[in-house]
């Protein structure tokens, strides 16, 4: 697999390491990543609990700062991007993400167009139908005047994705997108999210626990495993025998035949 960058890569992780600082000093929690991300890929990041996954989106979102090495955008280390550019090129659907409970799901959604609107925040005819469109895609059209707080987990899961799509972006990160949506709302965004990825040409990289849908539907894994991050296709990595080692082997083994998980 190829990690130079080219014409069509978006995001490059550069000999980055990621972690927390504190007064004992650096708790590295993964390192030596090297990622050339393309437009127009559904990129999927798995690992076990505690691996990093939030870390490295923090990280790489600009929440966060790196230990080391650097996230470039296009050109541009992220962390020297200022929020309001920075806004118009990367959306991000965190989780715990703080959001105004009370605003409608209209007003939270419209705020993913503040990027483009002026210091008002004043709608334009553009604006009004992206956001028409992104609540159809998300199956929120039908609860737009209902308050945050009167949201199920699922429900605001998908006004925040709605929100993220209003903002129009080359690049889109989430956190565990598909964590409280049913089975039926599950396929609904990852259908979504493939679309947006294959049709709009945007890079959408999103963590994930369902690795099964992650093999069977993203371009490209990337797989965080004991501070270390590999990437490449679910084909190669599943030839390179990259699952039959990501869980301890006595209550989980993988099928390579199937690309599924079994217990036992
Ligand atoms: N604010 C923090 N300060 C110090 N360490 C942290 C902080 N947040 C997370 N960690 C540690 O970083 C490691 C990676 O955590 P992270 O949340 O990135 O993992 P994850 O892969 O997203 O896990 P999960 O699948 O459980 O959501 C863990 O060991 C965690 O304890």
């Amino acid at each position: 697999m190829e990690h130079t960058a080219s014409a069509h890569t978006v995001l490059t992780l550069e000999n980055l390491s990621i972690g927390y600082t504190s007064k004992k000093g650096n708790a590295i929690i993964a390192s030596d990543i090297q990622v050339t991300l393309p437009q127009g890929q559904l990129v999927g990041l798995i690992g076990i609990n505690g691996a990093g996954k939030s870390t490295l989106l923090r990280t790489l979102s600009g929440l966060q700062n790196p230990l080391s090495g650097n996230c470039i955008l296009k050109q541009t280390p992220i962390h020297s991007i200022a929020p309001e550019y920075l806004a118009k090129q990367l959306s991000i659907v965190l989780t715990g993400q703080a959001i105004s409970k009370n605003l409608s799901v209209l007003e939270l959604v419209s705020l993913g167009r503040q990027p483009y609107t002026n210091w008002l925040g004043t709608l334009t005819e553009t604006d009004v139908h992206m956001i028409t469109e992104v609540l159809e895609a998300t199956d929120t059209a039908h609860i737009k005047n209902k308050k945050c707080y009167e949201l199920s987990d699922g429900q605001l899961q998908r006004v925040l994705i709605a929100r993220a799509l209003a903002q129009d972006t080359s690049v889109m990160i989430l956190d565990e997108p598909m964590t409280h949506l049913d089975l039926h709302h599950k396929a609904a965004i990852l259908k979504l999210l493939i679309k947006i990825a294959h049709e709009q040409q945007k890079l959408v990289l999103f963590s994930t626990h369902d690795i099964e849908l992650a093999i069977a539907h993203c371009d490209q894994l990337i797989v965080l495993q004991e501070g270390k991050a590999i990437i490449n296709t679910p084909e190669q990595l599943i030839q390179d025998g990259v699952f039959d080692t990501l869980f301890p082997s006595d209550n989980v083994k993988f099928d390579s035949d199937s690309g599924r998980f079994l217990i036992g």
